[in-house]
């Protein structure tokens, strides 16, 4: 119970308290332990599944926020502003160890750790500079110095396992790359290149340049990203970017989306076509077009084959080279599926991609956009106003920020890198009801899949 007079600090206390005592009677009833932050992170073990319970993932929300707030009211302001202009060394760190395998090594190792000078020795890396590096990722609870130089793995640090012999990965960059997991891929380019193109951001808002965006800037190109990632000498880059797309639909329910027998579902800049893979893996008698850019279908092709061939031989699959932003070429979609698409584009151009596809659309044509959707993090006073059904998300219990604040970041990491990557950004439900109608669709339902980030928004042809 909490009362009127009660501090802030109290309060933000007392979520925390409340949500342990959830989570310790979930574990407790299961007799099982919660894992530790200081043992490596094994996705076998029972104690991981029990954190997708609804009680233990709604209690762990609230562990985040409360603390993440509770820090800030009491730390010193003007420490907790220099901490966060600096949060860039994270990003570097981590991606420096994830590229020099330091994990992997350190797995061999088991939980006495490794010396520096061991660690760095299979890359012939400077092991000073190395403890350096994991010293400060230790100090973020990625890592654990076991005692001076030396370091293990931790429950974090361990989740950049490549699953592959340190020996083979730095063997063979090949076998690197594609020994390398979506999740890994995803982490190591957003610390890589999203990570420069939006050190940017401050340059380019002060001083725009008819469409000039961050990538640009720390680039020195005037081409787009797409452009950039498609160059001959980057296909290590692209397949890499291949790879994390897929990464990011490991957990991502595709119940909501059409199936019928015989229906055509589009899969419009499709990647290596996982999505529709996933679809098509539940539902056989779907026929599926992917379309993509040239490289990417070679690469989808390639997945199609190794992951659903019996799709690819009764060629219940197409792939198709197709450009979006031209009119739409088949003409008897059952759906319309656009996963991280529209994101990437700004409103005349996504609206104008969405014109293509209401073109060729038939009046029963579905379209289905699959995207984030950020929340405001003032308060909403009216949850229950928006009238499309699905679309109503809960709210934080006060004092926390109403949409989570630190413990649902991604969203807005997300719309500042799409922002000074592409010029694109992430839409509230009220901008992609506008967006939809720009491009000729009614936005009529939302659907939030349990467990996933993503948001399925349905539309129809507009009248
Ligand atoms: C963020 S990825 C999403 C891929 C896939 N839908 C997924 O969810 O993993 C964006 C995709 O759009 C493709 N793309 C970019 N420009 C395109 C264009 N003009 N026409 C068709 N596809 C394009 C890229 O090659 C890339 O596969």
């Amino acid at each position: 119970m909490r009362s009127v007079g009660i501090s802030n600090l109290r309060c933000l206390a007392n979520i925390i308290n409340e949500a342990i005592d959830e989570i310790e009677s979930v574990y407790a009833a299961a007799d099982i332990p919660f894992p530790a932050l200081d043992a490596p992170f094994n996705p076998a073990d029972p104690a991981e599944a029990l954190l997708q319970n609804p009680t233990v993932e709604g209690a762990t929300l609230n562990i985040i926020a409360a603390a993440a707030q509770l820090s800030a009211t009491v730390a010193s302001p003007a420490v907790s502003a220099l901490n966060a202009s600096q949060a860039f060394h994270i990003s570097a760190c981590l991606r420096a160890a994830s590229e020099v395998n330091v994990v992997e090594v350190l797995r061999e190792a088991g939980p006495a750790g490794l010396h520096a000078n061991q660690i760095a020795a299979p890359s012939k890396t400077d092991p000073l500079l190395l403890a350096r590096i994991l010293r400060l990722l230790a100090v973020h609870n990625i890592f654990r110095e076991v005692t001076p130089n030396v370091f293990a793995n931790n429950r974090i640090s361990s989740v950049l396992d490549k699953g592959k012999p340190s020996k083979v990965l730095f063997e063979s960059p090949n076998e690197r790359l594609m020994g390398t997991s979506g999740f890994v891929a995803l982490l190591e380019l957003t610390a890589d290149y999203d990570m420069k193109g939006v050190a940017m951001l401050a340059d380019t808002i002060l001083h725009p340049k008819a469409g000039e965006l961050g990538f640009n800037r720390a680039y020195g190109t005037t081409e787009s990203w797409w452009d950039w990632l498609h160059r001959p000498e980057n296909v290590y880059q692209m397949q890499r970017f291949d790879i994390a797309m897929q990464g990011t639909a490991a957990s991502e329910s595709m119940d909501t989306i059409h199936k019928g027998a015989g229906d055509v579902l589009v899969d419009v800049g499709g990647g290596n076509g996982h999505t529709s893979l996933a679809i098509a893996q539940k539902n056989p008698g779907l026929r599926v077009v992917v379309q993509d850019l040239e490289d990417t279908i070679k690469d989808s092709k390639i997945h199609w084959k190794a992951n659903l061939p019996t799709h690819v031989e009764s060629q219940m699959v197409d792939f198709q080279v197709h450009d979006f932003h031209t009119p739409q070429p088949v003409p008897n979609a059952a759906v319309f599926m656009l996963r991280h698409i529209l994101h990437n584009w700004s409103d005349e151009r996504a609206a104008n991609i969405l014109r293509h596809l209401r073109d060729a659309a038939q009046p029963t044509t579905k379209l289905v956009v699959i995207d984030r959707i950020p929340v405001s993090a003032g308060r909403v006073l009216d949850p229950g106003e928006n009238t499309i059904p699905g679309s109503t998300r809960p709210s934080a219990p006060a004092p926390l920020l109403p949409n989570w604040g630190v413990a649902k970041p991604s969203v807005y990491y997300l719309d500042v890198t799409m922002h000074c990557m592409l010029g694109g950004v992430e839409r509230t439900l009220e901008h992609f009801v506008e967006v939809f109608a720009k491009g000729g669709w009614k936005l009529v339902r939302v659907y939030h899949p349990e467990g996933s980030v993503n948001s399925h928004i349905v539309g129809v042809p507009a009248d």
